[in-house]
């Protein structure tokens, strides 16, 4: 999703985040600093300081969401939801029944709160967003280490007693999340905001045969880093959830739907039937904001009816692994 961004602390629609040959390329996120639980990096991890600016629909905001549910922290680290369309002058925070007020610096608009924590931000305006209440800053606006930090830097304050980053399985996980990121979870987006025929082609070859690649790993093992579910495999849900209703037709990721992929299917649906995930799912919410906000590649803003996806039919990913 698009909109403007902030050059020096000004707000412009007027940039193009393509290269001359039509790829789109992502502009890399620019907080990064880490919450820690010993406090030495300048922020503590404690309950109540920290707040999380998501919206339900993207898939980046949704990792953060899952990793707040399984770690049990919801009374730890509030969130504000974003208003389901992206307009042009980017995320806002009203009070809907689908979206919440900003209640905690009382402004409206992201790029509010980017301002607030630097008034000569340069750079995109993106959820998802952790917001430190007590030094009134942006603490890091990258969804991977916002994730990784909910996992472990706040391990203490958790009420549920899960590690989704174990210590011997830390490299793999972290090998995994890097192979899926450009090709599956950035590569729907490749696909759906290039502007040439070659760029767009590339994209989608070369996530279908990401996609195939895990589909073959998937029949082997219960999850991406084997039988224990990771950090990765919340990474991979939030796109394969999207997929069969809005990357498959509205970004022309069309040559296979997840549920044809036998294994990627049973597992997207095992992962959606946990609990913790499915309260972070709202499949309408998302499916409107993306059909809704990408005015540019779906210029009448209409909604598809279907598909109709199944997500809580039984899946087979309780079967033994070792024959
Ligand atoms: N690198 C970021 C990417 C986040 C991102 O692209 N978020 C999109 C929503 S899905 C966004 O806020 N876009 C607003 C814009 O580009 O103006 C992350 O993983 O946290």
């Amino acid at each position: 999703m698009m909109t403007g961004m902030m050059i020096e602390g000004k707000w412009t629609t007027n940039w193009n985040a393509r290269d001359q040959k039509g790829v789109y390329n992502s502009i890399p996120t620019t907080f990064r600093n880490y919450v820690s639980a010993d406090g030495k990096s300048g922020f503590k991890a404690e309950p109540s300081r920290y707040h999380l600016y998501v919206s339900l629909a993207c898939p980046w905001a949704h990792r953060t969401l899952i990793m707040r549910e399984l770690k049990g922290l919801n009374q730890v680290i509030s969130v504000s939801n974003a208003d389901l369309i992206l307009g042009e002058m980017g995320w806002r925070f009203s009070q809907t029944p689908e979206s919440t007020a900003e209640k905690v610096i009382h402004l409206q608009y992201l790029k509010e709160i980017y301002l607030k924590a630097d008034p000569k931000y340069t750079g995109r305006v993106t959820v998802p967003v952790l917001w430190d209440k007590l030094t009134q800053t942006i603490v890091n606006n990258e969804s991977r280490e916002i994730m990784r930090m909910l996992d472990v830097e706040f391990a203490s304050l958790a009420t549920r007693n899960i590690d989704l980053y174990p210590y011997h399985l830390q490299q793999k996980i972290d090998k995994t999340i890097n192979a899926i990121y450009q090709p599956i979870n950035a590569g729907v987006y490749h696909a759906g905001f290039a502007t040439s025929q070659v760029a767009y082609n590339e994209a989608v070859i070369e996530l279908f045969e990401h996609l195939e690649r895990w589909d073959k790993i998937l029949s082997q093992q219960r999850y991406l880093c084997g039988e224990q579910l990771t950090e990765a495999d919340v990474c991979l849900f939030a796109t394969l959830y999207r997929f069969d209703s809005v990357y498959y037709s509205l970004f022309k990721c069309n040559l296979q739907r997840i549920l044809d992929y036998q294994n990627l299917w049973n597992y997207l649906k095992e992962l959606y039937q946990i609990p913790e995930f499915k309260v972070t799912c709202h499949l309408q919410h998302l499916k409107r904001s993306y059909y809704m906000s990408m005015t540019e590649i779906n210029p009448n803003q209409f909604v598809p009816m279907g598909p109709i996806i199944h997500f809580d039919e039984p899946h087979d990913r309780d079967r033994d692994y070792n024959v």
